[in-house]
């Protein structure tokens, strides 16, 4: 791909005049204030970058906000752009008539490794299930418990017609393995699938399989078992034996709220999509391109098959697909039926026909049947598990003369028992579990989920009592993880186009999509994806990615004004005033790097302009404190862009600089301390882009002692030998140094400024 050369960055009114160190100061300065003020403008290729950030995460799922937290807690400027209006993707928590409903059952496994590393689990405030199962099969409920940690319910789990004796001993058994077996042995294991795994492996009969292990992981994966890597069985098993299972308080959002908490003030964008993504920018769907080092696209496998086509597809021909499911919810007067906090299993699969070595199970084979009931067409799966369920043998069960197309539960939850806060006191919150989105209409499956229900809990209670909440169906809650996994299980964080020749290095993808279909598969994928992004920043001067990512084109005559808070709309051509390019004349503005120029428009222009002749004031006079400038410009205190730079000012003058405040104030300080040459370089052509980037010309410049003028007040000298060290890690931190920046040799972090 040929290389860009770069454009002649456009000035803020007054600003070309300068020539010499004055106009390298101004270009400094100006640079500053970009950073400062946010989105401003900067043309190149037909592309009109409007700010630009070290990193833009696509997507605010559980994914995307990990990787922003990891790259904010290390200092870098991050901006996460969301789609929905909402953070946390699949998720989510409504609030309705006074109960929590979480879109979709999920549960909170607390033994996930990554999800320990990410979340406060105190401040989630977990409210626990009991370990174990009570399991409906022959028209009664059987607990099941881990005998390990309700050693209470042993007797009444060995007596529960749940599988045999040998059954019930081989899964003590299976559950010591699994906590002796480390994880990544468990991921490089031979893999089959887990109906398989269950039945030939491990060597358990068909009525433990059927009752227990169908609907306890077909709940957890939303397949057959049949469809399910044997992988991912051990791997949550383990999970299960190492942990507990609970819900947050306040419901499942409160987890990607935790995370999204910990995010820098202003770096969160919701309700804005990426429509294009390239090297080095985002381009979105409110007209906005954002500038980045680097891009971590941390959507969903399909979005991201769309905005990285080439590499993803070549990764993967076939997208992995997805899984739904379908939650109804009730609401019950008093108390439930079962006050036990546990999950309630529908073990009457043999009653549906299903029998290990088919893929039916409870609920597949119930959620086809209701549609077929219906005559109304299903999913794939759900059409393949009621195939496979009407054709088998028949259970001898009691309830075995029940048409399958009756009984579509997986599994039910008196959510209430287990957290209080998810229902208004003096009620029960009932969630009713579906495996598949039945096509049929809500009606339909409500009726059948009652009839069912109703077998179990009293007809008279159910029927006439039981309030339908509503009902979410989520056509794609899990990407499917079917068998063969291969070593491709856990896919890499990196999208190297570079190696395709295509250019693309600095593009990063996370999701569960790439790890297993779980939080915690989410959770660490944005964690390498994070990892990925800070090696490729250290190794990659800051603008590269920006300045290689866009292809060369001409100027667009656009401007932007402010408006709508994300950056601003744009103002036709004709309106547009004429180009500030055309007027920046300067030499030593030509030799600047792609930084986005100032809008023009309005008082945000004014200000600027009048920013910069105060900051320039200063300067001359050797105070070129921002707060001088704060301070100059009390009369406009009104004034957005004052605020602004006083917010920022006052972050860089305290003692502790705020963690939200870290990364914009540490760019700011990047720019603004940047050595300044004196004029005899600056007559060179003192190129801040090559300083950047070239890691010779910028031990040239440093060495070149001359080459410097006197720091200014605030600003030191970097003349520490790292701030020799070519690279641009080692020179971002000693450009920190120099600017009063403490650097936390723990954890790499600038935790302190000082003026
Ligand atoms: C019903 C249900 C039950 C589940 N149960 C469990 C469970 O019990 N235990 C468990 O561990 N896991 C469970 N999961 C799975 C778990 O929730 C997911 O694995 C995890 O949340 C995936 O996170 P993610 O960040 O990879 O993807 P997502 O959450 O899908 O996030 C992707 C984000 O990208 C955004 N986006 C998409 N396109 C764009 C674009 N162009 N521009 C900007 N943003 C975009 C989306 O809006 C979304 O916010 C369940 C999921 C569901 C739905």
């Amino acid at each position: 791909m040929p290389r860009t050369t770069t454009p002649p960055m456009t000035m803020p009114d007054g600003a070309s005049r300068f020539s010499g160190s004055t106009g390298l100061h101004a270009n400094l300065i100006t640079t500053f204030l970009d950073s400062l003020f946010g989105p401003s403008k900067s043309s190149k290729g037909g592309l009109n970058i409007t700010e630009t950030h070290e990193v833009v995460v696509i997507g605010a799922g559980v994914a995307g906000l990990v990787a922003a937290k990891t790259l904010a807690a290390e200092g870098k400027d991050v901006v996460v752009v969301e789609a929905a209006n909402q953070v946390g993707g699949r998720v989510q928590t409504d609030e309705y008539k006074g109960f929590l409903l979480d879109r979709g059952f999920q549960v909170f496994i607390e033994a996930y490794p990554a999800v320990k590393r990410q979340l406060d689990y105190q401040a989630l405030d977990l409210q626990s299930f009991w370990p174990g199962a009570l399991v409906r099969a022959d028209g009664g409920f059987h607990t099941v418990a881990d005998p390990f940690r309700r050693p209470q319910d042993l007797i009444k789990g060995l007596l529960a017609p749940v599988g045999s004796l040998g059954d019930k001993f081989k899964v003590g058994l299976l559950r010591v393995q699994a906590t002796l077996t480390p994880l990544r042995a468990i991921f490089d294991s031979a893999e089959t699938d887990t109906l398989t795994h269950l039945s030939k492996t491990k060597g358990l009969s068909p009525a433990i399989i059927e009752r227990f292990f169908t609907p306890f992981y077909q709940g957890i994966y939303l397949a057959p078992l049949a469809e399910q890597s044997s992988r991912m069985f051990d791997f949550v098993f383990r999970m299960f034996a190492e942990g507990g299972i609970s819900l947050p308080a306040r419901g499942i959002r409160a987890v990607p709220e935790q995370l999204a908490a910990t995010l820098p003030k202003g770096s969160l964008q919701l309700g804005v999509a990426a429509l294009r993504v390239g090297r080095g920018f985002v381009e979105l769907s409110d007209g906005r391109v954002l500038g980045a080092e680097a891009v971590v696209v941390a959507t969903e496998e399909e979005t991201a098959r769309k905005l990285l086509k080439k590499e993803l597809v070549r990764e993967r021909p076939k997208p992995l697909g997805g899984r739904g499911s379908t939650c109804l919810y009730y609401a019950v007067p008093g108390p439930a039926p079962i006050r036990e906090p546990l999950l309630v299993l529908n073990g009457e699969s043999a009653a549906l026909g299903g029998r290990p070595g088919t893929t039916s199970g409870g609920a597949g084979g119930g959620t086809a049947g209701v549609a077929k009931t219906a005559g109304i067409r299903t999913g794939r799966a759900s059409a393949r598990g009621a195939k496979k369920a009407d054709t088998a043998s028949p259970s001898p069960s009691p309830s075995s003369s029940r048409p399958a197309s009756r009984y579509p539960v997986n599994n039910v939850v008196f959510l209430s028992n287990i957290a209080p806060t998810y229902a208004p006191p003096g009620q029960t919150l009932v969630s009713v579990t579906v495996v598949g989105t039945p096509a049929v209409t809500d009606a339909v499956l409500d009726k059948a989920v009652k009839e069912q229900l109703g077998d179990w809990f009293g007809r008279e209670a159910v029927l006439g009592q039981w309030e339908l909440l509503r009902i979410y169906r989520i056509p794609y809650a899990q990407p499917r993880q079917v068998p063969p996994t291969g070593p491709s299980f856990v896919l890499p964080a990196a999208v190297d186009w570079a190696q395709a020749g295509e250019g693309g290095e600095g593009l990063f993808v996370a999701g569960d999509y790439r790890n297993t279909a779980t939080l915690n598969g989410a959770c660490e994928s944005g964690e390498r994806a994070a990892k990925a992004v800070l090696a490729h920043l250290a190794a990659h001067p800051p603008g590269e990615e920006r300045r290689q990512g866009i292809e060369g084109g001409t100027l667009r005559k656009e401007t932007w004004e402010e408006g709508d808070g994300r950056g601003g709309k744009r103002i036709p051509d004709a309106e547009a005033q004429p180009s500030l390019a055309a007027s920046s004349s300067s030499t030593s503005t030509s030799a600047l790097p792609s930084r986005p120029s100032m809008p023009r428009r309005s008082h945000r222009g004014q200000d600027a302009t009048e920013a910069f002749a105060r900051f320039r004031q200063e300067n001359e006079r050797g105070r070129s404190t921002i707060q001088g400038v704060v301070s100059g410009m009390e009369g406009r205190r009104g004034s957005p862009i004052v605020s602004r730079f006083r917010e920022v000012s006052e972050a860089r003058q305290s003692p502790v600089v705020a963690e939200k405040d870290m990364a914009r104030a540490r760019a700011a300080a990047l720019r603004v301390v940047a050595p300044q040459p004196a004029s005899s370089v600056v007559d060179e052509g003192f190129n801040l882009s090559r300083f950047r980037s070239d890691p010779d010309e910028r031990k040239r410049i440093i060495m070149d002692k001359a080459a410097f003028t006197a720091p200014k007040e605030g600003m030191r000298q970097m003349t520490s030998s790292s701030a020799l060290t070519p690279s641009p890690a080692a020179s971002t931190s000693a450009t920190l140094r120099s600017s009063g920046v403490r650097s936390d040799a723990s954890s790499g972090r600038e935790s302190r400024f000082r003026d």
